[in-house]
């Protein structure tokens, strides 16, 4: 398994904030964690970047302890936060090349074009400064960079918060060619549709417990009333 978590408890400013959680994401699987404000979403995330650290259970990237290899965990992934911070005054394939740079992977002008082309990015719009640009526009250049990393792992927070309905679908349909590829992605997001209409396996999680967890079925998507009712039931309980 490429993401495991395995009884995992974290603690933030002295509360359990994850309290006993376990699931995992394979190759080629799109996993949603779904969950309402402070369930736990975002330090679930923080949690496999080895930004926190589990005060209990075990946290592993490709098979290895994170709190062991937190370097090792972080090449693997790339990270999509809710907004992308690129370089205002710097144009998309600019931010590109700088960030790759940083991240010690340069990579040659065609890849990046072709990256850019993937995500749909039109043409005239990778030449002009990021300044005023959309979420959308943002999200791709961010997308392109997780592309080109070209690490085996995505990780996504709120990825499509902001984006208009066009830009969701587009979205997903990338996020799915991503998963074709064999990429695995761990996704967190408020959105039960989204998450339906995306991923394989999609966890519900509840004050810090991953209380119900629903599978696809074989070339299906999950239903979306199931989880929404679930979803409403959990949270009214
Ligand atoms: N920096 C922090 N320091 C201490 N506690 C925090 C911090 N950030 C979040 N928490 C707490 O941890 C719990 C889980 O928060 P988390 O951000 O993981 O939830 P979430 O499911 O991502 O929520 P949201 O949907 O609102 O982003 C909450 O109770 C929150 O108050």
């Amino acid at each position: 398994m490429r993401l495991k978590a395995e009884n995992l408890r974290v603690a933030r400013s002295g509360a359990e904030v994850l309290r006993g959680i376990s699931f995992s994401v394979g190759e080629g699987e799109i996993y949603a964690l779904l969950g309402g404000n402070g369930a736990g979403k975002s330090t679930t995330l923080l949690t496999f970047l080895g930004f926190l650290a589990p005060s209990g259970g075990e946290v592993t990237v490709n098979g290895k302890s994170v709190p062991q290899d937190v370097g090792g965990a972080r090449q693997a992934i790339a990270f999509l936060p809710e907004a992308a911070s690129l370089y205002e005054h710097m144009n998309a394939r600019e931010n590109l090349r700088y960030f790759l740079s940083l991240a010690a992977t340069p990579r040659s002008s065609s890849a990046i074009e072709e990256a850019l082309t993937r995500v749909s990015l039109a043409e005239e719009a990778r030449g002009r400064k990021m300044k005023g640009y959309s979420k959308g526009v943002r999200q791709k250049v961010a997308i392109a960079l997780a592309i080109l990393r070209d690490t085996d792992i995505l990780l996504m927070d709120e990825p499509t918060s902001g984006l208009d309905p066009i830009a969701i679908d587009e979205f997903h349909a990338l996020t799915r060619s991503l998963a074709d590829d064999g990429k695995t992605v761990l996704m967190v997001t408020h959105d039960v549709y989204g998450a339906c209409q995306v991923a394989g396996r999609i966890g519900l999680l509840r004050r810090g417990v991953l209380v119900d967890e629903f599978t696809a079925p074989e070339g299906g998507s999950i239903d979306t009333e199931t989880v929404h009712r679930a979803f409403a039931e959990r949270e009214a309980a």
